[in-house]
């Protein structure tokens, strides 16, 4: 059993090489190994909600497979939930959740109940308790009206919300997410985040998010984790994040024609495109004065502000590193 004082999940100086052949010519082949997990520790204790994030082929979705047992790690030492999950893959089964954003565990050609009652007697759920879960998924992810329709027939929100509930009939400990909300309209998001933030504050679910959005871990997330390259870069608060990104937002402003860069203290034209432009401008300063100069100055016809997206704060984070 994992005790308090230690995390549900841990990692110490975990690895993962891939030896990788490509063809070097007509004939002859190249050995070459990529190290896709250099050397990662980190502990999440119970309860937790952990943003686990990085730029594409950082290594994320690699960490997430050697934590349900489907990669073994080429060094180190992975506990979850006290097991090893390549070595006690069934066992750890029972404690841990898992949905791809990209892909689904659900049955393709049949109505969404059927693969919830082939979970039911896959991980052996006693019946009481699999009443009341799906009982609760379906109130609270709205899928009463779907439980009849084959999985291939189902929006991807609809879909999505069948795995989250898929993953959780059994009662794990942790729940992985990998994307959760790609794809999805705003209403769909919103709903998604709601079920998650409740499952995690009433069952105390240890859950790890990887995500692109930057609002997932925003409404989500007290902690978030940042791997690039295989390694973790930084692991704290997202307001940290922020600041080791010296993060900024844009205003873009459409203009009634095209003009030279406007001129706005406080903000700088990165890009001008015809009569739109678009101007940084740090993200802890309000863009109210910057619109109300520009809208006096200059012939103001539209407006809006965009967020730093996570690849844009990374890439900043490095950059003020010197990395
Ligand atoms: N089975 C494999 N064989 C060889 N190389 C692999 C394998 N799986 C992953 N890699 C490589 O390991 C690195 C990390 O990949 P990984 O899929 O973990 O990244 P990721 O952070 O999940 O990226 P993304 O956001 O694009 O999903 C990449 O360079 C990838 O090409």
């Amino acid at each position: 059993m994992t005790g308090p004082d230690r995390g549900l999940i841990e990692l110490d100086g975990v690895e993962k090489v891939f030896d990788v052949r490509r063809k070097a010519g007509r004939l002859r082949r190249e050995k070459r190994q990529v190290r896709a997990v250099d050397g990662i520790s980190f502990r999440v204790a119970r309860g937790e909600m952990v943003g686990y994030i990085g730029p594409n082929g950082a290594g994320k979705s690699t960490t997430i497979k050697m934590l349900t047992g489907i990669l073994t790690p080429s060094a180190g030492r992975l506990r979850v939930a006290g097991l090893d999950p390549s070595r006690e893959r069934t066992r750890l089964a029972q404690r841990i959740g898992v949905v791809f954003g990209q892909r689904t565990t659900l049955w393709w050609d049949l109505p969404l109940y059927d693969s919830y009652r082939l979970a039911h007697r896959m991980y052996r759920i006693p019946d009481a308790r699999f009443r009341e879960n799906l009982d609760r998924c379906v109130e609270l992810l709205d899928l009463g009206a779907l439980l009849d329709v084959p999985v291939r027939q189902l929006s991807l929100g609809q879909r999505m919300r069948g795995d989250i509930a898929a993953a959780l009939l059994h009662d794990p400990d942790v729940l992985y997410l990998d994307e959760p909300t790609i794809g999805l309209d705003v209403i769909s998001k919103a709903k998604v985040r709601e079920f998650l933030r409740d499952l995690n504050t009433e069952r105390a679910t240890t859950i790890l998010l990887t995500t692109h959005d930057l609002t997932d871990i925003e409404q989500l997330c007290q902690r978030v984790m940042v791997i690039d390259q295989g390694r973790l870069m930084y692991d704290g608060a997202l307001a940290g994040l922020h600041e080791a990104g010296e993060s900024e937002r844009t205003l873009v402003v459409d203009l009634e024609r095209e003009i030279p860069p406007v001129r706005v203290e406080g903000a700088r034209v990165v890009k001008v495109e015809g009569p739109r432009q678009w101007l940084s401008f740090p993200a802890s300063a309000s863009a109210a004065p910057l619109v109300a100069h520009i809208a006096q100055e200059y012939p103001l016809v539209d407006l809006s502000v965009r967020e730093p997206d996570i690849e844009a704060v990374i890439a900043r984070m490095y950059e003020g590193r010197g990395l």
